[in-house]
């Protein structure tokens, strides 16, 4: 499984409750990489959790510490890394996400508002009109995830393993339209 992609490691983005954090550690099981989670490694850097870095120092100090995180992550061949949905709104980290294969989980809106409609952790959720912020984020943020290798469009009812086993089957379609970079070889 590993020789499909090379040792070249996966990034997954997407909104908020796409999934990357669970499809992940399928995905790095599966292709005998490592999983690694962008804001669980924050969290450490700082010694906060991600509602005490917003709420303390700051959404720009938490985009700081996502970069930094990301950069050193890039670094590294055979994982599989779940990233932060807002990753994307940082241009300097597409330098460092092209460093792998970067895979979108999409999940129509509905879905993510059920999943997350009980959750505490997410900063960016805390807000009455939780729902319009998900939408809202979703909308700004869809033409970057676009820019994305790979889109995984996800169903209701899809259980982790279906959707993991859907992105598998599909990483040869994205290997071969994409030219081969030197590290890749
Ligand atoms: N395919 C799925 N079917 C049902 N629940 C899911 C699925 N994928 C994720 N979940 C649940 O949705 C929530 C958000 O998932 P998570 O993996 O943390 O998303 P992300 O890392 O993209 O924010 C979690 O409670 C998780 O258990
Ligand atoms: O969308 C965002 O800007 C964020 C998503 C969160 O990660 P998940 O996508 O894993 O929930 C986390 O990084 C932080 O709360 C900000």
């Amino acid at each position: 499984m590993t020789n499909l992609l090379q040792g070249v490691s996966v990034f997954l983005v997407g909104i908020m409750g796409t999934g990357k954090t669970t499809v992940g550690q399928i995905l790095a099981q599966q292709l005998g990489y490592r999983f690694f989670d962008t804001d669980v490694l924050i969290e450490r850097v700082a010694g906060q959790t991600i509602n005490e870095i917003f709420a303390r120092q700051g959404e720009e100090r938490f985009r700081e510490l996502e970069t930094q995180v990301l950069a050193e992550l890039s670094a590294y061949t055979k994982s599989v890394i779940a990233t932060g949905g807002g990753i994307v709104m940082r241009p300097i980290n597409w330098s460092y996400l092209h460093h792998g294969l970067i895979v979108w989980l999409d999940a129509p809106v509905e879905l993510l508002q059920k999943r997350l409609a009980e959750d505490t952790t997410r900063p960016l959720l805390q807000a009455a009109d939780r729902a319009e912020k998900l939408s809202s984020l979703l909308e700004i943020r869809r033409p970057l995830y676009q820019q994305a290798d790979l889109q995984i469009a996800i169903a209701q009812n899809q259980t982790p393993q279906e959707i993991t086993a859907k992105l598998i089957e599909q990483i040869p379609t994205v290997l071969k339209s994409k030219a081969t970079p030197l590290e890749w070889q």
